[in-house]
């Protein structure tokens, strides 16, 4: 045997295999002519032919090693431990012995890296023994991870005018059907309420992680036929910026710590860390004719934040009252504000009622976004604004999901009662939330009126918005025939229809109002759908090019566990024999590469290579170094993977 040659053996827990260097002195026996001359045990070693090949050609051509018999192809010879299970030929020759100053950092671009065929079925990765054909080079996938419309005034459209007998113009007569009238107070001006960030918690990074300790089957290998969409660099890799920053901003706006001294209460209920989301300084604020408040608070049970609208002073009259509130919180609704409780408190020192809503962080208000006049623009001096005018297509976006969204609350038996452009949300791009439900029924609980009058009241305030957005102007309702000359003038006449119907009785026999509503706008409903499917497209794009970042990050939080652990230092399956040191080898061999004179390799092309395949668990092989350049094991991404995954589940169980 030459004396650069390794010695193999089996690894009794693992199939790791591992390569020793021999010891300085060979203790083969030298012959009289001082030739070396074959070992007196030749016949009792296994000849690696046989290992290798399956057979040898010398076999009865004077090969002095041990051949097993074709009947008992494999006997164990007595005193040799062969590799369990045999290794195709082109592995046991590749791991040669590299010291640390002459290995090459990176796989040799001579000897490509083998990997799985594209769509490789759980039985190719059968464990530990993988066949030559199964590792040839010509199945073998390059990874991928190297690498408004404004339609204004489009004419009548003869065919949505809606019912003459429904569009008799009768303006709705609040006065006489309501004892309740939302009187919206507009506000002119808004503070900013920042601080600190404070140090991100992750109460919830246990979801990241499954229960399940060991794989049934390996997982889909997405990395491999995730395809980028485009050759532009910036999209390839990352959702595109706009989206990135809106939800770093919400983020922010989520983990922004409440100003101190404001004399909120440090507990209420079950919510802490109250912030207003209001001016705190000038004029109280008014929800109706009640002074109001609206909070963001955590709550401390599942760590979420909420939106929590006080009511001051408010007497609750009988429990009965919040009733309504539990019909409320069974409606969930893309285009509602979701609530979640309602409770009364004296923590402010007052009887206050609270309401809590879902938070959408960084919402604004149809008013500040479409009413309010923003910094620069200023009345024209003749009292009109000069805020810009909705596109029509905005306008239908924001009608129709209004609309779904008042079929919805009808449809539970209950009426909003508040539809109003303060207390429309706009969450997101176009995207609009009635927000503030369920709060007057709890207040008007004992002034109980019919459901079917409410109902109407809701439409009669859908087109008072209606009419307010395309004037931009919050008196627009007050004056319905000048609004209705302005929208004549801006928008098709479909929309004025639309007002006239909403602002009128609608009363086909047989035909639920807001039913009649949404015949109306049916032609608009469809363009809306086609838009939704349209940004759900556009958003699956962008979360694809994420896709490989999250489980990246995954893999390396499990590294960070596992890695450096003193407290298992006699532990023998963390000790330099047990398959926990793989772990830390390989550890090494991703991020602690040295180049040729022994200076750190940063290459991120090379740790994402490897992290992407460990995480696929392909059946290529590795060879990993001892710190002590002193024995090298040659273990497949799969094994290193389930090594991971078995310390990583042991650490969970504690
Ligand atoms: N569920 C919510 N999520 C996020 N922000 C919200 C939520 N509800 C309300 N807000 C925000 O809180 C602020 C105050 O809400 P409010 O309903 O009082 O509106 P407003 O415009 O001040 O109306 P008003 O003049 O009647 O007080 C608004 O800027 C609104 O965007």
């Amino acid at each position: 045997m030459a004396s650069g040659e390794m010695v193999f053996f089996s690894r009794p827990q693992s199939a790791a295999v591992k390569i020793v260097a021999p010891p300085a002195k060979a203790q083969e026996p030298v012959g009289n002519n001082g030739k070396n001359s074959p070992r007196k045990d030749m016949t009792q070693r296994q000849c690696r032919n046989i290992l290798i090949y399956g057979s040898c050609k010398f076999q009865d051509k004077g090969c002095n090693f041990y051949h097993p018999s074709h009947d008992n192809p494999s006997p164990a010879p007595p005193e040799s431990p062969v590799p369990t299970p045999a290794l195709p030929a082109h592995t046991v020759n590749a791991p040669v012995f590299v010291p640390k100053r002459h290995r090459s950092p990176i796989p040799s671009p001579t000897s490509p890296p083998q990997y799985p065929p594209i769509l490789q079925s759980t039985e190719t990765h059968s464990s530990g023994s993988p066949s030559p054909t199964a590792d040839s080079g010509s199945d073998a996938v390059e990874s991928s991870n190297d690498d408004q419309n404004d339609n204004a005034r489009s004419g009548p459209v003869a065919t949505s005018t809606p019912n003459p007998s429904a569009a008799v113009f009768e303006p709705f007569n609040f006065a006489q059907s309501n004892q309740y009238e939302f009187v919206p107070s507009y506000p002119e001006s808004y503070e900013i309420v920042q601080a600190p960030m404070p140090d991100y918690d992750t109460p919830a990074n246990e979801m990241y992680y499954p229960t399940s300790a060991a794989f049934a089957r390996q997982p889909l290998l997405y990395h491999l036929y995730t395809q980028p969409r485009s050759d532009d660099l910036e999209l390839r890799y990352f959702v595109p910026d706009d989206i990135r920053e809106e939800l770093q901003r919400r983020s922010e706006t989520v983990h922004m710590a409440p100003v101190p001294g404001l004399n909120l209460p440090e507990d209420l209920q079950d919510y802490h860390s109250l912030a207003p989301l209001e001016p705190v300084s000038g004029d109280r604020r008014k929800f109706g004719s009640w002074h109001s408040a609206v909070y963001r608070a955590v709550n401390s049970k599942d760590g979420q934040t909420y939106v929590l609208r006080r009511i001051e002073n408010f007497r609750l009259p009988s429990v009965d009252a919040f009733t309504s509130i539990e019909a409320w919180r069974r409606i969930k609704h893309p285009n509602i504000v979701s609530v979640k409780e309602a409770f009364t408190t004296r923590a402010f020192g007052d009887s206050s009622l609270v309401v809590v809503y879902d938070y959408h962080p960084n919402a604004t208000t149809l008013f500040e976004n479409h009413v309010k006049a923003k910094a620069g623009q200023v009345s024209n001096g003749r009292g009109n604004r000069t805020q810009e005018r909705i596109p029509e297509r905005t306008l239908w976006s924001y009608i129709v999901q209004i609309a779904s969204a008042v079929k919805a609350v009808h449809d539970a038996g209950l009426s909003v009662r508040v539809i109003d452009v303060t207390k429309v949300l706009i969450t997101s791009k176009n995207r609009v939330r009635i927000s503030s439900c369920g709060i007057v029924d709890v207040l008007m609980y004992e002034a109980r009126q019919d459901i079917s009058m409410l109902q109407h009241e809701d439409l009669a305030m859908f087109g008072k918005l209606i009419s307010v957005l395309c004037c931009h102007h919050p008196n627009a309702a007050n004056h319905p025939q000048k609004a209705l000359d302005q929208i004549n003038r801006n928008y098709s006449v479909d929309v004025k229809n639309l007002v006239i119907s909403l602002m009128s009785k609608m009363n086909i026999q047989g035909k639920k109002p807001i039913d009649q509503v949404v015949d109306v706008i049916a032609r608009h409903t469809m363009q809306e759908f086609e838009e939704a499917q349209n940004a759900v497209d556009r958003l699956e794009g962008g979360l694809m090019s994420e896709l490989e970042n999250g489980r990246l990050f995954r893999l390396l939080c499990k590294f960070g566990f596992i890695n450096e652990r003193p407290e298992f230092a006699l532990d023998l399956r963390w000790s330099e024999t047990g398959d926990r040191y793989i772990i830390k080898l390989f550890r090494d061999y991703v991020f602690h590469q040295v180049d040729e004179h022994g200076k750190p390799v940063v290459n991120l092309s090379h740790v994402l290579t490897c992290l992407n395949k460990l995480d696929a668990g392909t059946d290529e092989r590795i060879m990993l170094v001892s710190p002590d350049e002193q024995s090298c094991l040659v273990v497949t991404y799969k094994e290193v993977k389930s090594y991971i995954e078995s310390a990583f589940n042991e650490l969970r169980a504690g």
